[in-house]
C-alpha cells in the first residue's frame, strides 16, 4: 500500500499521468502526451530521476502512447491504476473496482460522453494489456455530483424520459471540484461553508458546493451544457438543433461536431481555442477574439450568480483549471461582472497568483465580503486518494 498509484487522465487528444506517492512528501513523476493522432503528437515529462524525457510521438494514437509511457515507467511498481472516467451515469457515485460488468456499464455511457469515455477505454483496455495484474479502478467525473437534489438535476421534461432512459443532470469535473472545495474549506476560516467553483481549462464548468457537498452545477445530461468551452459552445437555445435540421438540412452527427468541435472559443474567435492566443490576438485587436474572451467572461459570471441560488450563504468563489489558474484579466472581468456580489479584488495579488500558485486574490476586510481564491487543480492526486482509499476498503473486508 505504500508503492504508489498509477493515475491515467485520457483526454479526448491527450493522455495526462502521474504516479502519486502514498506520501505528499515523496515526488510524484507526471507527463503528458498531447496532440495524439497529430503529426506533431508529444510526450512532455520527467522520469524518476529527474531527468526530462520530452520526445516526438510521430502521430502516435492512445496506444501507443500509452506503451511509450509506461516504458519511461520502467522500474515503478504501481499498486493500482486509477482511472479518470468522465461519465458514469447515475450507477456510479463512487471509485469501482473495473471488472467485467462495470466496464459493459462504462461502454453503454459512450453516446452520452462521446469526446471523453471512448478515450478513457483507450486507456483502461492500454494499461490492462501492460499490467494485467493490477487493480484497475475507475473514478467517475460525475460521482460527485450525486448529491444533487431533483430540482438541479431534473429538465422539466416529460418523467419517463428520466426513469425510462436516464435523461437529467449528471455534471462533470467531479474529482477537480471536489479537489478544490475540500482544499478551500482546509485553507479558509470559514469551514464547510458555501463556495461557488469555477473550473476552468479546456472544458469549463462551474459548481456549487454547500458543507463539501456538490448542490448544482453548470454541465448537464452531457459535458457540452453551460459555459462557453474551447470548442464546445455550452448552452445554445433548444430550438437550435431543430433549426439546423428544418432549414440547413444538417445531419444530426454534423450538429454535434459544430457543437462540441468547432464552437466555444474557437468557433467565437475563428482562431484559437486556446486562451493564451486569444489575448496575444486581442491585444493586437483582432475583433474575433475579442468578442470571444468578452462572451466567455460574461458567461461564466451569469453562471456564478445562477448559482449561487442554490447557496444558503456564499462565502467565497474558487478559481482553477488552466485558465482559472493563470489568467488574471479573466478573473478581473468576472469578478467586474458580479457587482451585485460586492466582492473586493486585491489587484497585485490577483497578478501574482498565476502559474501554479495557491492563495486570497481578495482584500480581506474581515469577513465582510466573500473571499475569492485561486486554487490549482490537482485531478490526479484525487483520483489516486480515491483508488487508495477503495483498495483499503476492500483489503479490511478481505483481510488475506
Ligand atoms: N498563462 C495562461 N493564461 C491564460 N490561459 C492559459 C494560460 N495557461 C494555460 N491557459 C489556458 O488553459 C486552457 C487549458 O486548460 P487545462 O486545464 O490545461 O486543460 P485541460 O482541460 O485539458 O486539463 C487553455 O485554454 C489554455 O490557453
Ligand atoms: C468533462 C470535461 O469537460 O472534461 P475536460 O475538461 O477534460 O475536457
Ligand atoms: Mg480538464
Amino acid at each position: 500500500m505504500n508503492d504508489p498509484v498509477l493515475v491515467i487522465n485520457c483526454g479526448s487528444s491527450s493522455i495526462k499521468y502521474a504516479l502519486v506517492p502514498a506520501s505528499p512528501d515523496q515526488p510524484r513523476i507526471a507527463g503528458l502526451a498531447e496532440r495524439l493522432g497529430d503529426v506533431d503528437a508529444r510526450l512532455k515529462g520527467v522520469d524518476s530521476g529527474g531527468r526530462d524525457f520530452s520526445q516526438p510521438l510521430h502521430g502516435a494514437d492512445h496506444a501507443e502512447a500509452m506503451a511509450t509511457i509506461l516504458e519511461r515507467l520502467e522500474g515503478q511498481h504501481p499498486v493500482a491504476v486509477g482511472h479518470r472516467i468522465v461519465h458514469g451515469g447515475e450507477r456510479f457515485t463512487r471509485a469501482t473496482r473495473i471488472d467485467a460488468p462495470v466496464k459493459r456499464a462504462i461502454e453503454a455511457t459512450v453516446a452520452l460522453a462521446p469526446l471523453h469515455n471512448p478515450s478513457n477505454l483507450a486507456g483502461l483496455a492500454a494499461t490492462r494489456e501492460l499490467f494485467p495484474d493490477l487493480p484497475q479502478v475507475a473514478v467517475f467525473d460525475t460521482a460527485f455530483h450525486q448529491t444533487l437534489p431533483p430540482r438541479a438535476y431534473r429538465y422539466a421534461l416529460p418523467e419517463s424520459l428520466y426513469r425510462r432512459h436516464g435523461i437529467r443532470r449528471y455534471g462533470f469535473h467531479g474529482s477537480s471540484h471536489a479537489y478544490v472545495s475540500a482544499r478551500v474549506d482546509a485553507l479558509s476560516e470559514r469551514r464547510h461553508g458555501g463556495w461557488l467553483v469555477a473550473h476552468l481549462g479546456n472544458g469549463c464548468s462551474t459548481c456549487a458546493v454547500w458543507q463539501g457537498e456538490s448542490v448544482d452545477t453548470s454541465m448537464g445530461l452531457t459535458p457540452l451544457e453551460g459555459l462557453v468551452m474551447g470548442t464546445r459552445s455550452g448552452d445554445v437555445d433548444p430550438g437550435l438543433h431543430a433549426h439546423l435540421a428544418r432549414q440547413l438540412g444538417w445531419s444530426i452527427e454534423r450538429i454535434d461536431t459544430l457543437l462540441n468541435k468547432e464552437s466555444g472559443l474557437l468557433g467565437l474567435s475563428g482562431l484559437s481555442n486556446d486562451m493564451r492566443r486569444l489575448h496575444q490576438a486581442a491585444a493586437e485587436h483582432h475583433a474575433g477574439a475579442e468578442l470571444a474572451i468578452e462572451v466567455f467572461c460574461y458567461r461564466l459570471a451569469k453562471s456564478l450568480a445562477a448559482l449561487s441560488c442554490a447557496l444558503p450563504r456564499l462565502d467565497g468563489i474558487v478559481f482553477t483549471g488552466g485558465i482559472g489558474e493563470n489568467d488574471s484579466e479573466v478573473r478581473a472581468r468576472v469578478i467586474e461582472q458580479l457587482p451585485h456580489f460586492v466582492l473586493r479584488l486585491a489587484a497585485e495579488a490577483n497578478a501574482r497568483t498565476v502559474g501554479g500558485r495557491e492563495g486570497r486574490i481578495d482584500l480581506d476586510e474581515g469577513g465582510r465580503a466573500p473571499e475569492l481564491w485561486v486554487i490549482p487543480t490537482d485531478e490526479e492526486g484525487r483520483i489516486a486518494e480515491e483508488t487508495r482509499q477503495l483498495l483499503q476498503e476492500e483489503a479490511a473486508h478481505d483481510p488475506q
